[in-house]
């Protein structure tokens, strides 16, 4: 039986624990990888996250296997594939667990309460248990063997792009934490700073976090910002083009790469370059646009926040779980359905600037959600620097998936927790902005203003440009991104 151990917390503590974080200095990653060196590093699960982390340990000079269940290896399924193919030992749980110094648990969390149930017994004495989400322990409340230490190393990223952050020679922001309740040897923040600078996280930003403060966060972002508004604005401007008469394949191929390319510039200079991209009038037509869409889409917001907090999320998620994923697996089906979905995109060249004049509405919907996110997590407890990397900076991660194969890649890459709450979120906005989208013309999704007089009211653009500078999340970004040394350019 679940037990919510955020809300067996008193008041009081739901707020510190919320409220935990610290950005680390890159002098505190001076040991590198040296707590785990000649460590055995034993990985169960080698999907979106197990392999991706797994590959980028072992190029940091660290001991990696593979331990998958019996069937995974009997039928030689995906992740078997996934781990021999790439020359990692794999064994059972039994032939490898007992040896394991470190366990990184990066299976589903769905999963998670009988795969440590399973491998606990196993472990040896002291040894240590990670994750890379806090759902197990604080949603379901699940307890570890006393004599072990629980860490949690959580990259703010798509397994994918954890890997191809780190070959490019930089990383992704990761939030880190030692369970206070498993900690015996003192050696929980060791190991889990050199896991972290193992994956490359060092590079892009470490926060000192908690299991709390990591779960309600990842749980919001992947929710809203960074999954439920890519689909929701994926299918809302896709069909909108059609409906207006623009090719279908030019209207794909728009969105497709649209979301990479626009939030790119979100990436190196936060929605203020994103916005500056634009022409004036096309400027302040995107900003009012995410004005209108902030206030439709603020009480949804809102109740995905609270709905995080007080355990309704993971409550209704669970009870999918016990239906054997009934809703996840139907949303899934109906998303592969959409128009979007089953139309190619185009054989049409579609310039780097072309993506903005004529995506405002898309630059819209991110500016907005973006903002949205970051207010409603800000709100509810959790930290400026832990809000910044779950909504602005992971944007362009996830918009990485969706140029690679469109909503498919998205919902495949990231975790089936993060899927389930994309379709919940998708399912409430789609109707959400049904009235908002008939006022929607290709002005702004698909054709671009069709003014060659690129005036405006100085003082409305005066007004506009302090508006987008003054936002908190901007302030917060240009100090993050000032850590950012190595950042590279994908597009
Ligand atoms: N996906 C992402 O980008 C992110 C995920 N996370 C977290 O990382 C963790 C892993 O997620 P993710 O990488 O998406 O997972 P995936 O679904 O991509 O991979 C699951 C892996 O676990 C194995 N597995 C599934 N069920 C079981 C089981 N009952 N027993 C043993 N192994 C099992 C699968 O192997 P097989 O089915 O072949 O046996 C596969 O190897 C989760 O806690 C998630 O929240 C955190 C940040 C981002
Ligand atoms: C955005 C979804 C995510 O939290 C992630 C990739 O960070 C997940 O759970 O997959
Ligand atoms: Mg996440
Ligand atoms: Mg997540």
């Amino acid at each position: 039986m679940s037990n919510n151990y955020f809300n067996t917390l008193p008041l009081r503590e739901q707020l510190a624990q919320l409220a935990k974080c610290r950005f680390m200095s890159m002098d505190e990653f001076s040991d590198g990888v040296e707590a785990l060196k000649g460590k055995k590093i034993v990985v169960i699960g080698c999907g979106a996250q197990g392999l991706n982390q797994g590959l980028n340990l072992r190029d940091s000079g660290l001991d990696v296997s593979y331990t998958l269940r019996a069937a995974a290896i009997a039928e030689k399924r995906q992740s078997w594939k996934n781990a021999t193919e790439n020359g990692f030992v794999v064994g059972t749980y039994q032939e490898l667990i007992p040896t394991a110094d470190v366990v990184l648990n990066l299976t589903p969390d769905k999963q998670h309460t009988p795969v440590v149930n399973e491998i606990m017994p196993l472990m040896k004495k002291g040894a240590c248990l990670s994750y890379s989400h806090g759902f197990n322990i604080v949603e379901e409340g699940m307890k570890i063997r006393e004599d072990l230490t629980v860490i949690m190393v959580a990259p703010k990223c798509p397994g994918s792009e954890v890997r191809a952050e780190y070959v490019r020679g930089f990383g992704v922001p990761t939030l880190i934490a030692v369970h206070e309740d498993n900690d015996p040897k003192g050696e929980g923040l060791a190991l889990a700073k050199a896991y972290a600078v193992g994956t490359g996280g060092h590079k892009a930003g470490v926060l000192m976090s908690s299991f709390i403060a990591e779960v309600k966060s990842d749980l919001m972002g992947e929710q809203t910002i960074l999954c439920g508004m890519l689909q929701t604005g994926s299918l809302l401007c896709f069909d909108k083009m059609v409906e207006e008469g623009i090719d279908p394949g030019y209207a794909s191929k728009l969105i497709q790469y649209g979301w990479e390319t626009i939030t790119e510039a979100l990436k190196y200079g936060g929605v203020t370059n994103m916005l500056d991209r634009l022409s004036n009038p096309a400027k302040i037509k995107a900003f009012d646009l995410a004005e209108e869409l902030k206030e439709i889409m603020r009480p949804l917001y809102n109740k995905h926040q609270d709905d995080i907090i007080d355990g309704t999320f993971s409550r209704v998620m669970m009870e999918d779980w016990a239906n054997d994923d009934k809703n996840l697996l139907g949303w899934r089906a109906e998303t592969a359905e959409t128009a979007f979905e089953k139309t190619p995109a185009g054989d049409v060249e579609i310039s780097e600037q072309e993506f903005f004049d004529n995506g405002i509405l898309m630059v819209a919907m991110v500016k907005a959600g973006v903002e949205l996110a970051f207010e409603t997590m800000t709100a509810a407890g959790i930290i400026a620097e832990s809000a910044y990397y779950e909504s602005l900076h992971e944007t362009p991660l996830i918009a990485n998936t969706i140029a690679r194969k469109k909503l498919y890649e998205m919902n495949a890459t990231i975790s089936d927790t993060a899927e389930y709450g994309c379709y919940l979120y998708n399912h409430a906005c789609l109707p959400l902005l049904a009235d908002f989208m008939k006022g929607i013309k290709t002005d702004v999704i698909g054709k671009g203003l069709d003014t060659t007089d690129t005036g405006v009211d100085n003082a409305r653009l005066i007004e506009v440009n302090a508006a987008l500078r003054s936002h908190p999340v901007e302030a917060i970004g240009a100090v993050l991104r000032g850590h950012m040394a190595d950042m590279k350019k994908i597009v």
